[in-house]
């Protein structure tokens, strides 16, 4: 359903160092900086497949669903999406994609949302007896039928937020990019709208792409993830496998009986998070688990002992740092 082959996007920005003098010099010779936001990317993604794109701020996932949704156009390499180039924007193409930004929004400030999904309609030129039976399963899934007559200007962040899904879906997309659905919403609304992707997925076959920040929305609904570093891709496969290939450390939470000094909790030899009276908190490599637990366990007061995983974001933040010395920004001078 995508192909992707050594797909490139470089941006080329004005650069100035700060100052009067370097304003007035840059008037006569601009230099420019090529930010090389996606450098030469290939997967694949079959009919059906959920897939989320993971990466620190500005690692290029939103640069790669613009292009793969043909508002950007390739600076080299190739894309195909349901059998289009993205770039040249068939009305056919158009009406097999979308893309859904939780940061920017298609309804209307001063009109229910139930206006601009007729708007959505007429665009996409949707026959009424199907419109009307896809608004009738959207409004139900997504519980919006006190909603859509209401000004939009009126509704919550993640209200909103369901209605601007309802109003991408109508034409019934067989290739879903979203790019941080959830931002901003809260956790019963992020659930909620979590399982309605999932379920327009099984139901309709439709292809999902998805970058978030919440790893959560992620676990829960991708079973493939991309990863994309610094515009390269360091990552594709599952979940598990990802994290099994970071090996992530084990957190381990002692409930203490009586207070210890740091230096004894130091000595166990992992890296202590929080130490307070009654708990002390550290974090491990996985190889040297059993004998910190075993030295905890001779040498300290234990009255309880838990072993969890460290957070999956903490899990990544780490990986994405270790790729944080190559460097990403060439200057070229005009
Ligand atoms: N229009 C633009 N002009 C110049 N540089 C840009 C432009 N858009 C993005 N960039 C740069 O390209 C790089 C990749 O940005 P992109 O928005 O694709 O990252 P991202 O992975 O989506 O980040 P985030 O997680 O913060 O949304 C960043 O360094 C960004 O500053």
């Amino acid at each position: 359903m995508i192909s992707v082959r050594n797909l490139v996007k470089h941006y080329k920005v004005h650069s100035r160092p700060p100052g009067l003098a370097a304003a007035v010099r840059s008037v006569f010779r601009r230099s420019f900086q090529t930010v090389r936001a996606v450098d030469g990317i290939s997967f694949e993604i079959q009919p059906g497949e959920r897939v989320g794109f993971l990466g620190p701020n500005g690692a290029g996932k939103t640069t790669t669903l613009k292009m793969l949704s043909g508002l950007l156009r390739p600076t080299s390499g190739e894309a195909r999406v349901a059998g289009f180039r993205p770039d040249a924007r068939e009305r056919d193409f158009l009406r097999s994609i979308m893309l859904v930004t939780g940061q920017k929004q298609q309804l209307l400030w001063d009109l229910p949302p139930a206006e601009t999904f007729e708007l959505n309609r007429a665009v996409y030129d949707v026959p009424r007896a199907e419109y009307r039976q896809t608004l009738d399963e959207l409004v139900n899934l997504l519980d919006l039928s006190e909603l859509i007559g209401k000004p939009t200007r009126q509704l919550s962040l993640g209200e909103r937020m369901k209605c601007e899904l309802a109003a991408a879906l109508l034409h019934r997309p067989k290739v879903l990019f979203l790019d941080e659905p959830t931002i901003g919403l809260d956790v019963t609304m992020q659930a909620a709208v979590r399982s309605f992707i999932q379920s327009y997925n099984e139901r309709t076959g439709a292809t999902v792409i998805l970058t978030s920040h919440y790893m959560d929305d992620v676990a829960a609904l991708c079973p493939r993830v991309i990863v994309i570093d610094r515009g390269d891709l360091s990552f594709d496969g599952s979940l598990d496998a990802l994290v099994r290939q970071i090996q992530p450390e084990k957190r381990v939470i002692l409930r203490l009986s009586q207070p210890v000094e740091r230096l004894a909790v130091e000595r166990l030899g992992g890296r202590v998070i929080s130490l307070s009276d009654a708990e002390a908190k550290l974090q491990v490599d996985g190889s040297r688990l059993r004998e910190l637990v075993a030295a905890a366990l001779a040498h300290l007061p234990i009255a309880d002992l838990t072993v969890e995983d460290a957070p999956l974001e903490e899990v990544l933040a780490g990986l994405f740092a270790r790729g944080r010395d190559r460097g990403r920004e060439s200057a070229v001078a005009r």
